[in-house]
């Protein structure tokens, strides 16, 4: 049994904010109806590194779901979609704001149509206010949720963070609607109501005090780098064979922790250190410490003494260390899986983990279309015998 076992999910729009959503719901046991243009599909299926013609980022974001083409410009894929959201629980879509309300879809026509249901809408900036028509990617949600502006070195350009974190994060919050608008469904009278997530909100929400602190004493946050302002000592540091590794000793007793491990007592007794504020006014002074001693050992003898020591510390993984790191295999994060081609592929496991209802990966990634077939006559389609089975 899968938590959302029965939950019907349409999901209309394309690359990675609304489909991130959906692959998380149907994780879970959703059954996740994707509807893309005839020929191309959803362009995610062509992003980055291809087998056989097909994205392997594909094969994880798009797992568990069913592809239907329908032409969202024609009156017959319009009339089709209408047929699916009659029976859905849920349609998400990451379209433009207004482009649905152009094909007859938006949320007025769809919760006259089925009162129940519940829309996810993900755009760039809203469905409301001044910027509601731009187009928006995560790069921009990210910039304008503030985060672009606090990544990389002071003094230079502001970097991406490696992913496009902006549209999962919106996902992320995404699902939080959709799951909280279940239950008020549950709870008060059946009806439905749209999500309306923004990308630049969706950052913005997660970026801290960086307002009330620009507010409270007009501090404009600015990039520090691998350090975080305002807490000490947790940096990045160097050690002998070139490697960095992180050291996080900003707690009080991992602080003394640290120091007698890197054979600083004085700086361990001295009374000015003992809590996070005093050790700010000389986070240099202790960063130079830190790494004076990292400096004279390699990385995986940092690591080992300061793991014996109870400090938290870790290496900077790349992917070839998290495909071989036993906390990851022990907890079945990666893995085996097999494409619609049969092929096997190792993929990221279920995130988060439940005791009673754990996720699942039930069937690959579909094929365009694969389950176009399945759309005949009206109303919900049925899974196929071997779908159900593999669920
Ligand atoms: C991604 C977008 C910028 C793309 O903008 P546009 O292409 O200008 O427009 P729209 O959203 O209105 O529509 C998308 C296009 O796909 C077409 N389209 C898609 N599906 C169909 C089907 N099934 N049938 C027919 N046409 C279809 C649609 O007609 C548009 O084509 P044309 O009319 O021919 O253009 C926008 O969708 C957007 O702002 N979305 C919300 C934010 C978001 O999710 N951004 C995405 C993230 S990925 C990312 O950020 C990142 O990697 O980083």
């Amino acid at each position: 049994m899968n938590a959302l076992e029965g939950l019907k999910v349409l999901e209309l729009g394309q690359l990675i904010a609304g489909p991130f959503a959906g692959k998380t719901l149907a994780e879970f046991g959703a059954d996740v109806i994707k509807v893309e243009p005839a020929g191309v599909g959803d362009p995610l299926r062509k992003w980055r590194l291809l087998r056989e013609g097909t994205s392997v980022w594909w094969e994880v974001q798009s797992r568990n779901k069913r592809s239907v083409c329908l032409d969202l410009r024609s009156t017959e894929g319009q009339q089709a979609v209408r047929a699916l959201a009659l029976e859905a629980d849920v349609l998400i879509e990451n379209f433009k704001p207004g482009t649905l309300e152009g094909w007859g879809l938006g949320w007025e026509q769809l919760h006259a149509l089925n009162p129940r249901l519940i829309m996810l809408r993900i755009s760039g900036y809203g469905q409301t206010g001044p910027y509601r028509d731009k187009p928006g990617f995560g790069v921009l949600g990210e910039s304008m949720g503030g985060l672009r502006y606090l990544s990389g070195e002071p003094g230079r350009v502001p970097v991406r963070v490696g992913v496009s974190l902006g549209d999962t994060l919106a996902a992320l919050h995404g699902v939080i609607g959709v799951l909280t608008a279940l239950h008020h469904r549950t709870a008060h009278g059946g009806q439905g109501q749209f999500i309306d997530v923004a990308l630049y909100e969706s950052v913005f929400n997660v970026m801290e005090s960086l307002l009330p602190e620009y507010d409270a004493f007009g501090a404009v946050r600015e990039r520090a780098g691998s350090a975080l302002p305002g807490i000490a000592p947790t940096n990045a540091y160097k050690c002998s064979d070139g490697h960095y590794v992180l050291v996080a000793g900003n707690g009080d007793s991992i602080f003394r922790r640290l120091m007698r491990a890197i054979g600083r007592a004085d700086l361990e007794s001295d009374p000015q250190l003992v809590h996070n504020d005093g050790r700010v006014q000389r986070v240099e002074e202790i960063d130079a410490a830190i790494e004076a001693w990292t400096l004279q050992r390699s990385r995986d003898e940092v690591l080992a003494v300061l793991d014996a020591a109870g400090v938290p510390v870790g290496r900077i993984y790349t992917v070839a260390d998290i495909a071989t790191d036993p906390q990851y295999l022990a907890r079945q994060m990666i893995v085996e899986a097999t494409t619609a081609d049969g092929d096997m592929l190792k993929v990221p496991g279920v995130v988060p983990k439940l005791s009673a209802t754990p996720g699942r990966i039930a069937h690959p990634a579909p094929r365009l279309g694969e389950h176009t077939g399945d759309l005949q006559g009206a109303g919900w389609p049925a899974r196929r015998t071997e779908e159900s089975e593999a669920v």
